[in-house]
């Protein structure tokens, strides 16, 4: 096993792998990211989205495979416990950022907690969980990174919070070019904020790519109830429901189809969905 550290755009994996024990967490698991995208890392519970985000992270050693990233990346990870100390402040925890890190930006880290309304005085154990994962994210942006990786930051956060965040994490990147891996169920939020999805499946990247190609690869086939759609291609996906069904079609372009059929563009929800229907029955796509 190496972790190789080379020149390169963006992160590089190749055949990653991780055990626990006899159980495997990721296996064989290979993609390019660019520099500067924001990526959607989906999976159902268990699919080693965490293992993946830790062993990028430097935290974990993988035990196959190896990744590459820039010789002068500073990664920041906000792992799913968003782990904040509880007697301290977020002026305190902003304080030790600027202590820990050698590049340190306070204005944009500050600016952070305002924007989201986080009382700087108060103590992160007497915070509400959005508030304690703001201050999480604060210290991740203040260290300037140029790969930033969150484990399901969304997950604790209000609706209109969610929305704010996935905005302001685009301006970031906007800003700094920061590459983004953002791990989350809540793919409906995730719409226009990433433009490139990892999706894992039982430890192994079942689908990997920019965001736009793999949706306009797939369309959706509404119609009456039928057992195929009308349409060349391949079925991936289909559902049966109340006379009426719905077949996720992988095909090179629209089809065209005769009414009551209608074809429509696939949304990184539908995606997301039909892929972990289809994983959860144990099915490969
Ligand atoms: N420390 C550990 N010891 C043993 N098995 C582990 C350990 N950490 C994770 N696993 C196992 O590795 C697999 C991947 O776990 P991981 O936490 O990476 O998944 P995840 O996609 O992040 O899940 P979730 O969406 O539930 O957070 C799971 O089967 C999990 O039970």
């Amino acid at each position: 096993m190496t972790t190789a550290v080379v020149g390169t755009a963006g992160i590089a994996v190749r055949g990653l792998g991780k055990r626990y024990g006899k159980s495997v967490a990721l296996e064989d698991c290979t993609f390019d990211l660019p520099e500067g995208r924001v990526a959607a890392l989906v999976g159902a519970n268990g699919a080693g989205k965490t293992t993946l985000l830790t062993v990028l992270s430097g935290l974990l050693r993988p035990d196959a495979g190896e990744f590459a990233l820039r010789p002068d990346e500073r990664v920041a990870f906000v792992s799913q416990e968003k782990p904040v100390y509880k007697h301290f402040t977020p002026k305190e925890m902003l304080r030790l950022g600027a202590r820990l890190n050698l590049v340190w930006d306070q204005a944009r880290a500050e600016a952070w907690l305002k924007r989201f309304d986080v009382p700087l005085d108060r103590r992160c154990g007497k915070l509400s969980g959005g508030q304690r994962t703001q201050v999480a994210l604060a210290v991740a942006i203040g260290s300037r990174p140029t790969l930033l990786l969150l484990d399901e930051p969304l997950a604790d956060l209000d609706p209109l919070a969610r929305t704010e965040v996935t905005r302001e994490l685009l301006a970031e990147v906007a800003d700094s070019g920061t590459t983004v891996v953002l791990s989350t169920h809540i793919v409906t939020e995730l719409a226009g904020v990433a433009d490139h999805l990892l999706l894992l499946a039982h430890g192994k990247l079942l689908a990997g790519g920019d965001l736009d190609e793999l949706l306009a690869a797939h369309v959706m086939v509404v119609g009456p109830r039928a057992d195929e759609p009308p349409v060349e291609g391949e079925v991936l996906w289909d559902r049966h429901l109340d006379g009426q069904s719905l077949f996720l079609v992988k095909t090179p372009s629209t089809p065209a189809v005769s009414a009551p059929w209608v074809v429509r563009p696939v949304t990184l929800e539908d995606y997301v969905l039909a892929q972990l229907s289809i994983t959860r029955k144990g099915d490969s796509a």
